[in-house]
């Protein structure tokens, strides 16, 4: 393994891709879900959803319950599935995504923690014509084109390796029973029902960091 140079993290960190070092200690791996975790998903679709259908039933965010829209927006009326999908599906819905409150700051603050390496980890729709280019020019647009090489995206994020997955879906399932990282549940109106589980409820209060400063005593 090469030594490292002599230079600080700050120079690393302005390369395009970080490079790994023997500095006699393991980095670590944090995955960041970017729908909801990132990304305002939610909010983004309810707004999407009234311009689009304003005459049609919708859900208010604080009356969300479960992980797809799709299922709750049915339970109403069984023809609101094919308009919730239309409207994500629509091209520039995932460029437009707002940021998460703190979250843009709060990623790149612990991307440049010693000790710990940052990935984007994200599922793209099977209609992936406009959400996954776009998931790529939105991390672009919103942290830079040096974050283009620490995305992941995964259908099955179990097989990925990492210390952490921040996630706000509260059932993460696949064909490894035994995933390598440990989830913590970021907080979203369809998760808050969820019980007996580590959270990160939001990017602005500063928790975030206790538990990067938790895991990195832990690996
Ligand atoms: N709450 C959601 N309802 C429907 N679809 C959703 C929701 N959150 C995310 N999605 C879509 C958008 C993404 O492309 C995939 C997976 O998202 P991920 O945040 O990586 O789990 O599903
Ligand atoms: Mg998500």
């Amino acid at each position: 393994m090469k030594k490292p140079p002599t230079q600080d993290k700050t120079d690393i960190m302005s390369r395009r891709t970080k490079q790994t070092y023997d500095y006699g200690q393991k980095n670590l791996c944090v995955l960041l879900d970017l729908d909801q975790v990132l990304a305002d998903f939610e909010g983004h679709f309810i707004t999407k959803f009234r311009e689009k259908f304003p005459d049609d039933r919708f859900v208010q965010l604080d009356e969300r319950k479960g992980f797809y829209i799709k299922d709750q927006y049915e339970k109403l009326d069984r023809n609101l599935g094919d308009k919730v999908r239309a409207v994500y599906i629509e091209k520039g819905f995932f460029l437009d995504l707002p940021e998460i409150k703190g979250a843009i700051p709060a990623a790149r603050e612990m991307a440049a923690m010693d000790g710990v390496d940052v990935f984007i980890c994200s599922s793209p729709l099977t209609e992936y014509q406009n959400c996954l280019s776009e998931k790529f020019e939105w991390v672009e647009k919103h942290l830079g084109p040096e974050w283009l090489d620490r995305i992941i995206i995964a259908k099955d994020k179990t097989v990925i390796n990492g210390h952490i997955l921040i996630d706000d879906r509260p059932y993460i399932n696949g064909s490894c029973k035994s995933p390598a990282w440990k989830h913590i549940v970021f907080t979203a109106h369809h998760n808050r029902h969820v019980e007996g589980r580590q959270r990160l409820d939001n990017w602005t209060d500063g928790t975030w960091r206790d538990i990067i400063e938790d895991f990195k005593k832990r690996i």
